[in-house]
């Protein structure tokens, strides 16, 4: 069915997780319909509290006004920048040259959390805290923990839509390697000194399974429609944006839509002011076949991508995106 939403849809997770059998079909039907179209949803009741949030805006604004001597202690380009702070310009969308105007710190699965008996212990490099800001580590524990939760949940519903078992992906993503990205675009005193295509994020599809996304300090996120048109996303102040990555549209065989999207730069003289977004990337564990589902593969809709795991997809992109040599 050809849908074009002018916004994208609002959905009340509490009709799936706590709901009547109707509510939580509903939900699903609703979910599907929207991710099968425009690829992204806004949720509320997702378990985030509008205090931590504060918290965790507080936290990253302070980190981000340090100096670039002070955060560029905690780069780790022989990690891929997986964890830690990574300077402003350095990543670029895939197919481009010119760096986004950001930066930003990743927070991963934190070593202790996860019991010795599981072997993915090992792949994971350790987190790094900020010691210049004391209530980072534990605002970034909670929050990722409680993205982790809720994107469990909608999983459970996208697992639903599918005709899948409803924990499919349980195993899958349970001490995935999801990060938690922390993102500062910079403000920029005179704008002639940025190359002149240089935009805080450039049209992109995320990598993962499903990003995650808190609502951001300013405006400038636009989601591309299938007519072509830009669609601007305002996520109100209790909702999350839910939007479907670029593993899941490969698992599904693009049953389910990963949509480009961007984040324009505001008009020239509100250059020189700050935005702030914090994305939650859900990934699943590198072992994780993604495989295009044969329930998704007929003839209207032959297979349209080669087998690979999410460990080797995630590699393969992050080298698209300068972030991995
Ligand atoms: O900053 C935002 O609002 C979105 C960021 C984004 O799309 C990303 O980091 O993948
Ligand atoms: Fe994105």
């Amino acid at each position: 069915m050809e849908i074009l939403f002018d916004e994208i849809p609002s959905l009340d997770l509490a009709d799936f997780t706590s709901g009547t059998p109707e509510q939580k079909h509903n939900f699903v039907k609703k979910l599907g319909e929207a991710y099968q179209n425009i690829g992204f949803v806004a949720i509320k009741n997702h378990g985030l509290s509008q205090d931590l949030q504060d918290r965790l805006y507080q936290s990253i604004k302070s980190f981000f006004a340090l100096s670039d001597e002070i955060k560029s202690k905690y780069e780790r380009p022989e990690i891929g920048y997986q964890r830690g702070y990574t300077g402003k310009g350095k990543e670029h969308a895939k197919g481009r040259n010119t760096g986004d105007l950001k930066e930003f710190y990743h927070v991963g699965q934190e070593l202790e959390l996860i019991p010795d008996s599981d072997s993915i212990k090992s792949e994971y490099p350790a987190n790094l805290w900020p010691e210049e800001i004391p209530n980072f580590k534990q605002d970034a524990i909670e929050a990722y923990q409680t993205l982790e939760n809720a994107g469990k949940a909608m999983l459970r519903a996208i697992a639903l839509h599918l005709e899948l078992e409803e924990d499919y992906f349980e195993d899958k993503v349970a001490y995935g390697n999801s990060i938690l990205r922390q993102i500062h675009y910079f403000p920029i005193e005179n704008p002639d000194e940025v190359p002149a295509d240089a935009v805080r994020a450039a049209e992109h599809g995320d990598i993962n399974l499903i990003t995650l996304l808190m609502g951001a300090s300013a405006d400038g996120l636009q989601v591309l429609r299938k007519d072509g048109k830009w669609i601007p996303i305002t996520a109100l102040p209790d909702q999350l944006v839910v939007n479907v990555g670029d593993m899941l549209e490969r698992l599904t065989n693009k049953k389910l839509k990963s949509t480009i999207h961007r984040v324009v730069n505001p008009p020239r003289e509100l250059m020189h002011t700050s935005r702030f977004s914090i994305p939650f990337f859900m990934h699943p564990r590198s072992e994780m076949d993604l495989t295009c589902l044969e329930s998704c593969i007929d003839e209207s809709h032959p297979k349209l991508f080669s087998d690979a795991t999410a460990g080797e997809f995630l590699e393969e992109r992050l080298r698209e995106l300068g972030l991995r040599k």
